[in-house]
């Protein structure tokens, strides 16, 4: 059987001022094609434990593994290419959004791919939005258009594990629903691709994940399959 995509073994997690413990101890796996959800309250440590399995947290125990190998020093930049995660706040930044979206093939990282003008305005028409928005400033986008460009900065890139963060918190209900098919669709365009996705919407859960795990004080309490709607206090 292939390994698993992601991979996080037994890590741990401390506040580094407080040695307070963030992650405790957790292991979970990320294989092809799946779609896995992060359950759990306000501060349960869904962020932080998406943020260490990209490494950009630093985590003080166990590992993270892409494709059942340590990921360790001159890999990080090409692993985080390969594994995203998409915070749920987007920083504002001076500039057009097309300069926003561009801005990942100034990396050494991306410098052999180009920026696709068309793919992102056939996303954005997809989502019901003026296929002109590029042209404007980012700092005129409202919270939900914003969410939607750093989206599509990420999915451009054609990454094969995307941890999404509450990726639609300030959409509103029409922008969810057209980016939820948009991710859909674009998972299904290749059978590796991945998706961890957080919400505090139960519905939104059952709709975007078929697995969830849950946390409580950074440890997972839960595992289950299928649907979680009508399960309030789990999500
Ligand atoms: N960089 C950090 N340093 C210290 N503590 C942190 C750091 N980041 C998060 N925390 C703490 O870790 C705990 C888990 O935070 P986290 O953001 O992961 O929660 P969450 O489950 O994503 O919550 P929410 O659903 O509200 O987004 C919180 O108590 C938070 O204050």
């Amino acid at each position: 059987m292939a390994a698993p995509l992601l991979t996080a073994e037994q890590i741990t997690r401390r506040d580094s001022a407080t040695g307070r413990v963030l992650i405790d101890r957790v292991s979970m796996s990320i294989a092809a094609g799946e779609r896995i959800g992060l359950v759990g309250s306000s501060g349960a440590g869904k962020t932080v434990l998406m943020r260490s399995m990209v490494l950009l947290d630093p985590v003080q125990e166990g590992r993270i593994l892409w494709q059942g190998q340590p990921v360790v020093g001159s890999e990080v930049p090409g692993f985080r290419s390969r594994a995203m995660y998409l915070p749920q706040l987007v920083p504002v930044t001076d500039g057009t959004v097309e300069e926003f979206l561009r801005s990942p093939f100034e990396w050494k990282i991306h410098r052999d791919r180009r920026y696709d003008a068309d793919r992102i305005a056939a996303w954005i028409d997809a989502c019901g939005l003026n296929v002109d928005l590029p042209r404007g400033p980012m700092m005129q986008a409202s919270g939900g258009e914003r969410q939607l460009f750093a989206l599509l900065r990420a999915l451009q890139l054609d990454p094969i594990v995307v941890l999404f963060d509450e990726a639609t918190a300030s959409m509103d209900a029409e922008l969810t629903r057209r980016v939820e098919a948009m991710i859909s669709d674009w998972q299904a365009a290749d059978p590796q691709r991945s998706i961890v996705w957080t919400s505090h919407s139960s519905e939104q859960i059952d709709r975007m994940t078929d697995r969830q795990i849950q946390l409580q004080a950074g440890q997972v309490v839960g595992e289950r399959q299928g649907s979680v709607a009508g399960e309030a206090g789990n999500v």
